[in-house]
């Protein structure tokens, strides 16, 4: 479990973090999401004591990090992945965390297979390509098998293959009941990977539910009703429209309705004898419900 107190960090006289207050749960994985510069990488460093807050604290199972006997037994971080010696090599850069933190020298080999680098062990890591220091950088999180993770932007550089291995492992992780936390700009990805999210806006919590409930909460259902014939498809959204109903284009021979059920499209196109060739809810997507809560938030946005 990762606790956050009115946690807050200012840097001069801009407070980057704002007063966040939270718990990231066992069991789950956690997606951490806000746009660019919302303090999400600050929260993070300041949860293993990289950054120090100004108020507020964060403790991790209960406390704060610097408590902590053997810290990577405890929590393991991907902050940033280039963030290694160049010069050594894969291998030797694990053992060197191992050997600080009483940590077993065989786990580096088990964590090297964990995540593909067996083969490249012996190589520096300043060769690594972007994929590869990520890969490097997740098993350096792993090695002293913690029950808290965090993982910063982890897919970023990954090609697809890469993007399904890390949501296999954040959900594998999860499932051996860790706290798993997660930041990520790809939405699509991240719908897939986590059950709860905790967004944040210029240092602030905008949200913070699971997966199911952020996406119906912060976007507008709606019903798609494919007319291929045009004049229908118009008279359709015309009789909607007179009722009340807000309707705009889809895609082609699409309308999206909103606020009405599907049945009760289904009944109107039935009584004006509409020829459909489609009717359903349209299930918003993380992507459209994040884009709607976070509009107010976006720091470094280009105004339309
Ligand atoms: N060392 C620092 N000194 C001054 N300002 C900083 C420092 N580190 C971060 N900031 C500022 O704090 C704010 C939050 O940055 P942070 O990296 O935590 O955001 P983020 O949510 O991780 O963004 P991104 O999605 O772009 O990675 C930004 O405005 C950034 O410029």
């Amino acid at each position: 479990m990762i606790t956050f107190r009115g946690l807050t960090k200012r840097y001069g006289d801009k407070t980057v973090v704002d007063g966040l207050t939270s718990v990231v749960a066992p069991g789950l994985v956690t997606g951490f999401l806000g746009p660019n510069g919302a303090g999400k990488s600050t929260t993070m460093r300041m949860t293993v004591a990289l950054d120090h807050p100004d108020s507020g604290d964060v403790l991790i199972q209960g406390k704060p990090y610097r408590q902590l006997r053997y810290p990577l037994r405890e929590v393991g971080a991907l902050l940033e992945a280039k963030a290694v010696h160049p010069g050594r090599s894969a291998g030797k850069h694990l053992l060197a965390m191992a050997r600080g933190s009483g940590i077993p020298p065989r786990r580096v080999e088990e964590v090297l297979a964990t995540v593909g680098l067996s083969d490249v062990a012996g190589k520096r890591t300043g060769t690594f390509s972007l994929g590869m220091s990520q890969r490097l950088g997740i098993a350096g999180a792993l090695l002293g098998d913690p029950a808290v993770l965090m993982f910063d932007e982890p897919v970023n550089g990954l090609d697809p293959d890469g993007v399904r291995w890390v949501r296999q492992l954040m959900r594998l992780l999860a499932g051996e009941g860790r706290t798993v936390l997660v930041s990520s700009h790809l939405m699509s990805e991240m719908q897939l990977t986590a059950d709860h999210l905790v967004v944040i806006g210029k240092g602030r919590l905008l949200a913070d539910a699971p997966m199911d409930e952020f996406i119906a909460g912060n976007s507008r259902s709606c019903v798609s009703v494919r007319v291929p014939v045009p004049a229908e498809l118009a008279a359709l959204t015309e009789r909607l429209r007179a009722l009340g109903v807000p309707v705009r284009r889809g895609e082609d021979d699409e309308v999206l309705a909103e606020g009405v059920a599907v049945d009760k499209v289904g009944d109107l196109a039935h009584e004006l004898g509409v020829r459909l060739h489609g009717l359903g809810a349209r299930t918003a997507s993380l992507e459209q419900a994040y884009l709607e809560l976070t509009a107010s938030s976006v720091e470094y946005g280009v105004r339309a």
